[in-house]
């Protein structure tokens, strides 16, 4: 498939007007074309421009609401709550951000639970920009029933990712980002539209029976958690912070079949942060680097995120790389 390079601020620029042509307003499209960028200039490929249609026909569907304004409720030294009011869980981070980073600097953690709020993109976006600021942050969602729970046979969890994000001496910061699934939704997507199959041990068909074709997954089929009853025990743990300790929709609970084309899952989201300096003392991005560089020498050269920064180092050189189709598909939808 030929690519195309176009600079990070053009294709900001380009959703901005996508989504504002399309149902949310001035501030949402800001926010969610900033995200949605980035992770296409990070190479997250099943959470860059790959999720505008569903984007779209979740935003004309009427199930989410592109001009919701968040709630931003100041609850307790430590506890920030925002009700995103049936929008997007990002802008619903943004409102609530600076309150979020002074309880977290003044009592040395604090946290944000999102409810009301659809997430449809990559998590690391919601914790990195703390580590940057030296803070320790970690990040949980949860989406939609697909993900069968260990030993179970219905499909219960959602893909649950959870993002975890440091501060770390003389390079960016240390973070991960992965589903509670064996394999995100999306790259399931991905691979049914590439016609490639999954691995074993990833899905099961309608019937419960093991598949590795992610069409029978995606239609009446599940995933499983990765790592058997331990992941399964994590996507439970996110369950319960997302949506019970915010208010928000377990991943089973909403019901989208009256709004044919929703896409987006109606749940909530957990954030905890951390002022590291409170800890053991001020040299925690120093004690990150010796980990990192102790991991480096017992044989583990590649760190969670190194492949992302690559990939946004060379966006910054040569621009976002996207499929010529992608762009084309993108530039009509504002013509
Ligand atoms: N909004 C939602 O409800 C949902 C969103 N998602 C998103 O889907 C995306 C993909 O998730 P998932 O497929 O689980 O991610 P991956 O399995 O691709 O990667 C998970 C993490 O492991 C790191 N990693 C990958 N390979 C290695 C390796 N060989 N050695 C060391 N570290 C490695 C990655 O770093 P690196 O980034 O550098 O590759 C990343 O931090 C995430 O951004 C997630 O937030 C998933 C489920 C639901
Ligand atoms: O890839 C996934 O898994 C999901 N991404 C966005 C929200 C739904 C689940």
């Amino acid at each position: 498939m030929p690519e195309a390079r176009l600079p990070f601020d053009q294709l900001v620029s380009l959703l901005t007007s996508i989504f504002r042509k399309h149902g949310t307003s001035d501030a949402v499209a800001a926010v969610l074309a900033h995200n949605c960028a980035s992770a296409q200039r990070d190479g997250s490929d099943s959470h860059g421009v790959f999720r505008i249609p569903g984007y779209l026909s979740t935003l004309a569907s009427g199930w989410v609401d592109g001009h919701a304004r968040p709630e931003v409720e100041d609850r307790a030294p430590g506890f920030v709550a925002v009700d995103a009011g049936n929008g997007f869980a990002q802008p619903a981070l943004e409102a609530g951000r600076e309150l979020l980073l002074d309880k977290a600097r003044h009592n040395g953690i604090a946290l944000m639970a999102i409810r009301n709020s659809h997430h449809f993109a990559a998590l690391w976006p919601d914790v990195e920009p703390f580590a940057s600021e030296g803070l320790v942050a970690l990040a949980m969602v949860n989406s939609m029933a697909c993900v069968v729970p260990a030993g179970g046979r219905k499909p219960l969890f959602g893909t649950n990712p959870i993002s975890f994000a440091a501060p770390r001496a003389g390079h960016e910061p240390l973070v991960f980002d992965l589903a509670t699934s064996a394999i995100a939704h999306g790259d399931v997507q991905i691979a049914a539209k590439e016609g490639k199959k999954l691995p074993e041990g990833y899905g099961v068909d309608a019937d419960g029976n093991p598949t590795c074709d992610p069409e029978k997954v995606l239609n009446g089929g599940a995933l499983l958690p990765f790592g058997g009853y331990k992941g399964s025990a994590l996507s439970m743990m996110v369950e319960l912070m997302a949506a019970a300790l915010t208010g928000g929709n377990f991943s089973f609970e909403f019901d989208w079949s009256g709004h044919p084309g929703a896409k987006t899952p109606w749940t909530g989201e957990l954030l905890i942060v951390i002022d590291p300096a409170c800890g053991a003392g001020s040299d925690f991005a120093e004690r990150t680097e010796t980990l990192v560089q102790a991991m480096s020498d017992a044989g583990q050269q590649r760190q969670p995120g190194d492949r992302r920064y690559r990939q946004r180092a060379e966006a910054q050189r040569l621009g976002v790389a996207l499929k010529e189709d992608d762009l084309t598909y993108l530039r009509g939808l504002v013509d």
